[in-house]
């Protein structure tokens, strides 16, 4: 980082919150309106960042995919409607966003998911007015792992990208950022499919907790 830190820019689901509850209930409403069973939490667990797409791939695996398109939609309402019910925000994420504001900097938000579905997961975290960016999946026509939607929360912050960080718990966050021209951070507190070896990422930072992106040497300021 050439530039001193101004801002941290964070993934939000498997990174800041553990969305993985709410959206594995509304992938189990698709279901139940299907008159299938529902699917273990902990099958689902592994693809929350790789989006609804991936969650109805594994509780569906025998349609086809235009039939699982179809079932987007529904699942989308479901979850619109019960988006801060189960989910919570990691451990220790609470004390590294109160960390960051302490030290003068601000954070903000880029997901894939939609952006109406992560404004209400903020407002359901009470993190609105902290919130000091949020660029979502719809928010562009490029979503991560184009660099676009992270160089636009730069923009909106008035920021050049060495300003800030980018911390993410997929392959694709960590592509993004270094396209962007950004630090990285792989969150390995995340979700990850089994195999997935975030090392192979080339993070510049890899940290197994959100507390520890306080300690790590080099990361952010003092
Ligand atoms: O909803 C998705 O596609 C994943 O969301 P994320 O980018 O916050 O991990
Ligand atoms: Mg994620």
């Amino acid at each position: 980082m050439s530039q001193p830190l101004r801002a941290v820019l964070f993934d939000l689901d498997g990174t800041l919150v553990d969305s993985a509850p709410d959206l594995c209930n509304a992938v189990n409403r698709v279901l139940a309106g299907l008159g299938r069973p529902p699917v273990p939490l902990s099958r689902l667990r592994q693809v929350v960042s790789k989006g609804g797409r991936a969650m109805l791939s594994v509780a569906l695996p025998d349609l086809s995919d235009a039939e699982r398109e179809s079932l987007l939609a529904p699942f989308l309402a479901h979850y619109g409607q019960a988006l801060a019910v189960d989910s919570v925000a990691f451990a220790g994420v609470a004390e590294l966003l109160a960390a960051i504001e302490a030290r003068g900097l601000r954070w903000g938000i880029v997901t894939n998911k939609p952006e109406g579905l992560a404004v209400g997961v903020v407002e359901g975290f009470g993190w609105t007015s902290r919130c000091a960016v949020l660029v979502g999946g719809d928010t562009l026509p490029q979503r991560k792992p184009d660099p676009a939607p992270i160089l636009l929360a730069c923009q909106r912050l008035g920021i050049a990208p060495d300003e800030a960080i980018y911390v993410g718990d997929d392959e694709r966050d960590i592509v993004a950022a270094r396209a962007a021209g950004m630090v990285s951070v792989a969150a390995l507190w995340g979700y990850r499919e089994e195999g997935d070896d975030p090392m192979a990422w080339n993070a510049d930072h890899a940290c197994a907790e959100p507390r520890d992106l306080l300690a790590e040497p080099g990361l952010l300021p003092a």
